[in-house]
């Protein structure tokens, strides 16, 4: 199927008799064209789902596909693009050279720089380093480099943790963007600005998916 689906998925971490099970039979989907929000106390394992969904682990149990590929194979931002909690920018590289760092190694159209700088207000500090920057405008950076190949599936951690409302006002935007033009968008997030822009929300507790 297209977009980002997730079939009975367990997951934990730790080594043998010490692996504590973090998530439960998850399954879920994210069709292109939609975002979906994925909310949770902390701990509940919101961040795991994001790192199964992006490839960086492989889980348990069950299966993870994007566009009916594992993302863990493909590692090609135009297929999944990612925005960490912890942004995982290059710090002394520029603004601009971190947005572009997912289109160097893809034949995918790029979204121009300017663009991206316009919707996410990076222009004040576009001509800096990354380690110049505050922690609210990387996290906009890492935003930019999620959406510059347009990716089928899109998958962000927090993305508005360090944002004031009128900035994660442009988050928002940014992402209901990306699924007009056909990207799968999950979402993980507490905050309330980006459940109110979500098509549909999925509650996670203590690694289960509860059910409405
Ligand atoms: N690398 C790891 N090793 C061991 N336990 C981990 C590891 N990463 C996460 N955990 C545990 O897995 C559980 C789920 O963590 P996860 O980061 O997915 O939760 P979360 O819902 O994203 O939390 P938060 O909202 O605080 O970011 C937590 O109990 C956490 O302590």
């Amino acid at each position: 199927m297209s977009g980002l689906s997730l079939r009975g998925v367990s997951h934990g971490y730790g080594a043998g008799s010490r692996r504590v099970a973090v998530l439960h039979a998850i399954t879920l989907a994210v069709e292109p064209g939609e975002v979906v929000a994925l909310l949770g106390p902390s701990g509940s394992g919101k961040t795991t789902v994001c790192h199964l969904a992006a490839g960086f682990e492989e889980p348990d149990a069950g299966t993870v596909e994007v566009d009916g590929r594992s993302p863990a194979t493909a590692a090609d931002w135009s297929l999944v693009a990612v925005v960490p909690q912890q942004h995982g920018l290059v710090e002394g590289l520029g603004v601009e050279e971190n947005v572009l760092l997912p289109t160097y190694r893809s034949t995918t159209a790029a979204v121009p720089f300017a663009r991206l700088a316009d919707e996410l207000d990076l222009g004040a500090f576009a001509h800096r380093r990354v380690g110049e920057t505050s922690l609210g405008e990387q996290q906009r950076i890492a935003v930019a480099r999620g959406l510059v190949l347009s990716p089928r599936v899109l998958v962000l951690d927090e993305p508005t943790g360090h944002q004031d409302d009128d900035r994660a006002e442009l988050v928002t935007a940014a992402l209901v963007g990306a699924a007009r033009v056909g990207s799968a968008v999950l979402v993980s997030s507490h905050d309330s600005r980006v459940r109110a822009i979500a098509d549909r929300v999925l509650r996670l507790d203590e690694g289960r998916l509860l059910h409405d």
